[in-house]
């Protein structure tokens, strides 16, 4: 059996420094390290998503703001209350939850964050930043995914990493972290040729296609690490359930470290994104 990486365990420790810097913010500099989330709609999906990420701040001593708006907000709207949390000091954070309703230019709402707030790190100018290598505000689920390769892999140089998956807000961004750490990278996709192959001579496979457990045993490498960025809901004999991009249970059999859906790179997620805030909060202070 493969060795599970905690996530849920390793987010706690993270959110344990998260705690520590925002008690500093508050004794020396007198700031509460505070994130504003925009929900547009009622996703269900979402909504969870963004009770979770309230809870965590609270938990770790930040200040959180909710705005849900209705599904019919115009855009007109949403870029008047961005505008505002831009310009509103107590504000050290911004994030809008995607994906938005289809009447919004999601590109025109992500550019319309500003830079210093945009703890997704999806704005052009952190995007171009981590793209060139020097990286400020590093979208989330790629940072916790790195946290977690640290885990079983202090030095990643040299390996080759499969990323299956190429989205801006997790394929890419996952690629450009992995070059920075000297991985060898290859980015899969829909129109990749022989991608099992390919995964099957790869050292480390981080699955980021948003297919439930489309990727089985038979794409791992004997001891390889995967990391399961999907979190696909699949209906099992009537009951909701909770499953990743890859095949846990095969997969687990042959590989040599793996993460867990739930309780994997969900958690670590949202704790990068509460460090992200830390560290935007420091930034705002000069
Ligand atoms: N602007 C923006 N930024 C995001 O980071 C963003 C977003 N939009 N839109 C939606 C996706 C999804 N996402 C998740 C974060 C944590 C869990 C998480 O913690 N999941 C738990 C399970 C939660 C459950 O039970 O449903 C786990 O995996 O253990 C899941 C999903 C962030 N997203």
């Amino acid at each position: 059996m493969a060795h599970l990486i905690d996530g849920k365990q390793l987010s706690d420790q993270v959110l344990q420094e998260v705690a520590s810097e925002v008690e500093l913010l508050k004794g020396e500099h007198d700031i509460v390290p505070t994130l504003a989330v925009v929900l547009v709609g009622e996703d269900p999906a979402s909504q969870v998503y963004v009770r979770n990420k309230v809870k965590r701040a609270t938990e770790a001593g930040m200040g959180s703001i909710e705005h849900r708006l209705d599904a019919e907000t115009s855009q007109a709207t949403l870029s008047e209350l961005i505008d505002h949390l831009n310009s509103d000091p107590k504000v050290h954070g911004i994030l809008v939850q995607l994906p938005l309703p289809s009447h919004f230019n999601e590109d025109m709402v992500i550019a319309s964050i500003h830079p210093a707030k945009d703890v997704d790190g999806f704005h052009p100018l952190n995007v171009g930043a981590l793209a060139s290598g020097q990286p400020s505000l590093v979208p989330c689920t790629p940072q916790g995914c790195m946290i977690m390769l640290h885990q079983v892999h202090p030095d990643l140089s040299g390996k080759n990493v499969v990323v299956v998956g190429r989205s801006n807000i997790v394929g890419k961004p996952m690629a450009a972290l992995l070059l920075q750490a000297n991985c060898t990278v290859t980015i899969a996709h829909s129109r990749t040729k022989n991608i099992e192959s390919l995964c099957r001579n790869a050292d480390i496979v981080v699955a980021a296609v948003g297919r439930a457990e489309f990727i089985n045993a038979d794409w791992i490498k004997p001891g390889a690490t995967v990391i399961d960025v999907g979190i696909n809901a699949i209906d099992l004999d009537g009951k909701r359930k909770l499953v990743g991009d890859v095949d846990f249970e095969s997969v687990a059999r042959v590989a040599g470290a793996i993460t867990p859906v739930p309780g994997g790179v969900g958690p670590m997620t949202i704790a990068c994104l509460l460090l992200n805030t830390t560290r935007a909060a420091r930034r705002q202070l000069a």
